[in-house]
């Protein structure tokens, strides 16, 4: 099976924007995060109320599940923003590369305001006190999320350079999170 990739981070990092594009460059089904949320947790959202552990779970459920079902392997937009939550996604679907887009605040807060969407700005402080960044022992890479979209998809290509062909396995000398600011 292909190793199942998340790109994670707060809301407005450009999840699905890079996901999105990253699948289509490497012949994998994208899975839209944001759909695999029950309608309460929308609704919450919408209110401008954080999600619980408990209302997150049935969401990281969904995402895993279709991570595992997706034919050729899939690549999902998630937040999974904090460690027990991509521990979860790892438990159901095993090896799992975690993509973190990093963006300056200020840009997070123009770009969430800037789009029609259920998450309203006012969530994003709470976003960003949840996000535990992943650890070391953790398979995920950190990119630059202001470099453009095609940018971005060549980082990840470059830091995971087996992308595409099956189980992905940390390259060489891989020992750290990668970071890939400056290609
Ligand atoms: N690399 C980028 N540079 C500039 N704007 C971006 C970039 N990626 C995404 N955006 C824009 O930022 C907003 C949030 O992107 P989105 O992919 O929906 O983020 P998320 O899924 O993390 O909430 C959208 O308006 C999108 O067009
Ligand atoms: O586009 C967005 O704004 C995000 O994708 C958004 O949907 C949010 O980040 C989570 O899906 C909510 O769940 P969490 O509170 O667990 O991040």
């Amino acid at each position: 099976m292909s190793t199942p990739i998340v790109v994670m981070g707060v809301s407005g990092c450009g999840k699905s924007t890079l996901a999105r594009d990253l699948a289509n460059r490497i012949g994998r089904t994208f899975i839209e995060g944001d759909d695999c949320h029950p309608p309460a947790n929308v609704a919450k959202m919408s209110a401008g109320i954080s999600l619980t552990d408990d209302d997150r779970r049935p969401f990281l459920e969904k995402v895993s599940a279709a991570l595992l079902a997706a034919e050729g392997g899939g690549v999902a937009s998630c937040s999974a923003l904090r460690r027990r939550y991509r521990d979860l996604i790892r438990m159901r679907c095993g090896h799992v590369l975690f993509v973190l887009p990093i963006v300056p605040y200020g840009d997070l807060v123009g770009r969430m305001l800037g789009r029609d969407h259920f998450m309203p700005a006012s969530l994003l402080d709470s976003q960003l006190a949840t996000l535990e960044l992943p650890t070391p022992d953790e398979f995920a890479v950190l990119i630059d999320g202001l470099m453009d979209t095609p940018s971005q998809v060549r980082a990840v290509l470059s830091a995971v350079p087996d992308l595409g062909i099956g189980s992905l396995r940390k390259p060489d000398g891989y020992t750290d999170m990668q970071c890939s600011y400056h290609e």
